[in-house]
């Protein structure tokens, strides 16, 4: 058993959802005390209750301390990751529904099951594109085409966009099984091909989205990149607004979101979103800060070293490599200075 310390370092929902993957993958069972301790509201929401179940339902693992609110897990995996058809829905566990991140969900799953033997399909019901989680559309246009570059063959299909705070969003992910995972060697970013732009509202007047990609296309043409944005109008549950984009150098991929909400333009929601972009420009690295910490997990489990450079050091990426670590799976090094990531495997 692998006792998790929860609270450690950031002290959010990702010390519960690597230590998930990785029980899953290896077999070993865990006990997490503190879960979620450094937030306001701390223990297991509907998005961190749904992960530990799916993580459960994969392997056929037994479970200890699911329920939401609780600070405590204990997870015995069963034997094995078994691919299949699964479903899994925030809503299951939060009655009225939750616009819970359903992307977590699959980060949780993505590997244990792209690493089994046999192919996966899965449809996560939820939030598919909310704040301070990694969107559908980053996970559909940076995350899988850069682990696609580390041997994983996944692809996601968006059927209903869930917003906050209601979700009732739909993702369909098709997983390969089998994958044999390699490293990924990324110091230099190369030239920046271009941006690529999504302003979507769902519920909303045409002009919500329209202003959004007229106002981030005139941005970041006077910044001199080159820049194709597509404005959407859809159906959903709920009235939603947005703008994803994605720099697209010639090495890497790069991601950055704003959100609408009430008595916030859209031109400011578009001024948001190329803000993070042209900062992220200027630093000339060719991972950022969110991926930074994603590709951890990958890297570890791969059969070859990684090393990559990252636009800023943050607290998830260095928690992340203390979880990780404490299932001895190679030595994690972070050069503050160099902002270089390196990731030593000890399975060659
Ligand atoms: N704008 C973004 N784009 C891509 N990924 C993001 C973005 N914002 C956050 N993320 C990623 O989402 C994950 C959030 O982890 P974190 O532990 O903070 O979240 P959480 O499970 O929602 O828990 P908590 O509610 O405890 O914060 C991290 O992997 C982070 O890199």
């Amino acid at each position: 058993m692998i006792d998790i310390d929860g609270s450690y370092g950031e002290g959010g929902g990702q010390v519960l959802r690597t230590s998930l993957s990785l029980a899953a993958i290896t077999g070993e069972p865990i006990r997490i005390a503190g879960i979620r301790a450094g937030r306001r509201k701390p223990g297991l929401a509907a998005q961190h209750l749904t992960a530990v179940r799916a993580a459960a339902r994969i392997c056929h693992g037994e479970l200890q301390g699911d329920a939401l609110g609780s600070t405590m897990l204990e997870f015995i995996p069963g034997g094995g990751v078994k691919a299949g058809n699964y479903i899994f829905d925030v809503s299951e566990v939060q009655q009225g529904g939750s616009a819970g991140a359903i992307t977590l969900v699959l980060q949780t799953i993505l590997l244990p099951l792209a690493l089994a033997d046999g192919d996966s399909h899965i449809t996560l019901r939820g939030g598919t594109h909310v704040i301070f989680s990694p969107t559908v559309t980053y996970i559909e246009r940076v995350y899988l085409p850069m682990l696609c570059r580390m041997g994983i063959k996944a692809q996601v299909k968006l059927g209903a966009w869930g917003w906050y705070p209601r979700g009732g969003g739909e993702v369909n992910l098709q997983v390969k099984g089998g994958c044999q995972l390699c490293g990924l060697n990324l110091l230099e970013r190369g030239e920046l091909k271009r941006v690529q732009g999504l302003a979507v509202a769902t519920e909303l007047p045409a002009h919500i989205p329209q202003r959004m990609a007229n106002r981030a296309e005139n941005l970041l043409r006077t910044a001199g990149l080159r820049v194709s944005m597509q404005a959407l109008r859809e159906k959903g549950v709920a009235p939603g607004a947005g703008i994803f984009l994605t720099a697209e150098y010639c090495n890497s991929l790069t991601g950055f979101g704003g959100f609408g909400r009430l008595r916030l333009s859209s031109e400011k929601v578009a001024e948001i979103a190329c803000g993070q972009l042209l900062q992220f420009h200027e630093t000339g690295a060719p991972v950022d800060e969110h991926l930074a910490d994603q590709l951890l997990l990958p890297a570890a489990l791969a059969s070859e070293s990684s090393q990559y450079r990252v636009a800023e050091v943050s607290t998830h990426l260095t928690t992340n490599a203390a979880v990780i670590e404490k299932f001895g799976l190679g030595k994690i090094t972070v050069n503050q200075a160099e902002r270089v990531v390196a990731i030593a495997s000890d399975k060659t």
